[in-house]
């Protein structure tokens, strides 16, 4: 069996680095904070953390609300999720992953756009 994308980027340990790296980066942009001025990042970091690391195919651990209904009247627009998609790829890199990890995760997290986007 090979490895998963969540085994191949250095499992937990990354995935909680990257999250945190993200949040700091999605605070720092002007673009895409406001939308979070409401929200307790610190208590959002698990449910960021495993819902990642269910997307890279680690432990199904994810317990938070789905997709549709947790963005749900926030009119996310696409350059808004482009910004965060940049973030979280700027994120993994500057953690180690390498460029071909980042695009496939990327890859995965770009399946839920319609979900995000829009409600
Ligand atoms: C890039 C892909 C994205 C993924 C994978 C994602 C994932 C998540 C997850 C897992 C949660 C926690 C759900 C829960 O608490 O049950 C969450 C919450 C949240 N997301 Fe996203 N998200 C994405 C993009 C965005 C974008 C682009 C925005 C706005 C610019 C956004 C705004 C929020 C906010 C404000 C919350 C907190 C909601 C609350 O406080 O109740 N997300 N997101």
């Amino acid at each position: 069996m090979s490895a998963t994308l969540y085994d191949k980027i250095g499992g937990k340990a990354t995935v909680e680095k990257v999250v945190e790296d993200l949040h700091k980066r999605i605070l720092a942009d002007g673009s895409v904070s406001p939308f979070f001025a409401k929200t307790d990042l610190a208590k959002q970091r698990g449910h960021f953390i495993a819902f990642l690391t269910q997307l890279l195919e680690g432990p199904k651990e994810y317990a938070g609300r789905p997709m549709d209904k947790t963005h749900a009247g926030m009119s996310v627009q696409p350059q808004h999720f482009e910004a965060v998609t940049k973030h979280l790829s700027d994120a993994m890199a500057t953690n180690g992953v390498a460029a071909d990890d980042i695009n496939a995760a990327i890859a995965r997290v770009s399946n839920v756009k319609g979900a995000i986007v829009n409600k």
